[in-house]
């Protein structure tokens, strides 16, 4: 999924036209995040968790920096890294039984793909600091209530349909070309804050990637885990 997403900002950086862009996941739930199976196997290290975080930071910060006005459709759950992607949309509209969550702390270690930087940019130092912290799963009201969510869908696994009501204005624009200009002004305002925190976030995650309380976290189910509550 990683390297899939990466691909897919790659070619939409070479588009020259289009105004609008819609992230929506498959089966029911917007992203799980990382790839636990991948994880458990492959990425073991804190050096594996730093090219993991370089590898999410740099696609997240170009999906964000796009001329396209972004917006995650989520139907379903976005956890721990879904919930970093979906901060990474320039608005999020959910559906009714949505359900974000940053399990990161839980997973025994900090957002590391920019998701924590972008979240205080939202919702402010307090509420950010409560999502991260205390990991409590997120209805869709209640993200609409902190500003997480623009909008929520009417019917379940309505977030897709929504979104493209919420863009209906931007759509209907003459001018594409200055939608696209806004969106790049915009852009441009949050580039140095934004490259340096993504470094320090990126540090921390690595950090703790790999880590006795990180590695227990990731085993099977049916291994001994630590407290998730
Ligand atoms: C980098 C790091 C970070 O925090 O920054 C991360 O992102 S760590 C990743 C953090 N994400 C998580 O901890 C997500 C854990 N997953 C869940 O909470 C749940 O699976 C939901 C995503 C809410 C979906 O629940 P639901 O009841 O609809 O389905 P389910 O639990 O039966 O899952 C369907 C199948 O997807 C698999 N599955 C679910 N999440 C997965 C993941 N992140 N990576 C790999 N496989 C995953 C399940 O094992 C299961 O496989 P089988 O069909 O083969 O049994």
């Amino acid at each position: 999924m990683m390297v899939q997403l990466s691909d897919a900002v790659d070619e939409l950086e070479q588009w020259d036209r289009g105004v609008a862009l819609v992230v929506h996941g498959m089966g029911g739930n917007f992203c799980a995040g990382a790839d636990l199976s991948l994880a458990r196997e492959h990425l073991r290290t804190g050096a594996d968790g730093r090219s993991m975080c370089a590898l999410m930071s740099d696609t997240l910060t170009r999906l964000r920096r796009l001329p396209l006005i972004s917006v995650a459709a989520i139907d379903g759950a976005a956890i721990g890294g879904g919930a970093e992607l979906a901060t990474s949309c320039d608005f999020r509209v959910a559906g009714p039984e949505s359900n974000i969550r940053f399990v990161q702390v839980k997973m025994g270690v900090s957002t590391g793909w920019g998701g924590g930087a972008r979240l205080v940019g939202l919702v402010g130092r307090r509420a950010a600091l409560r999502l991260l912290a205390w990991s409590p799963p997120l209805a869709a009201d209640e993200a609409a209530a902190l500003g997480l969510v623009d909008a929520v869908a009417e019917e379940e696994g309505g977030a897709l349909a929504a979104a493209r009501e919420f863009l209906g204005g931007v759509l209907t624009q003459d001018a594409h070309e200055a939608v696209r200009a806004v969106k790049r002004v915009v852009a441009a305002a949050d580039v140095p804050v934004s490259d340096r925190l993504h470094r320090a976030e990126a540090d921390e995650f690595s950090a703790l990637w790999g880590g006795a309380h990180n590695r227990m976290a990731l085993e099977p189910p049916s291994s001994p885990r630590p407290p998730r509550s």
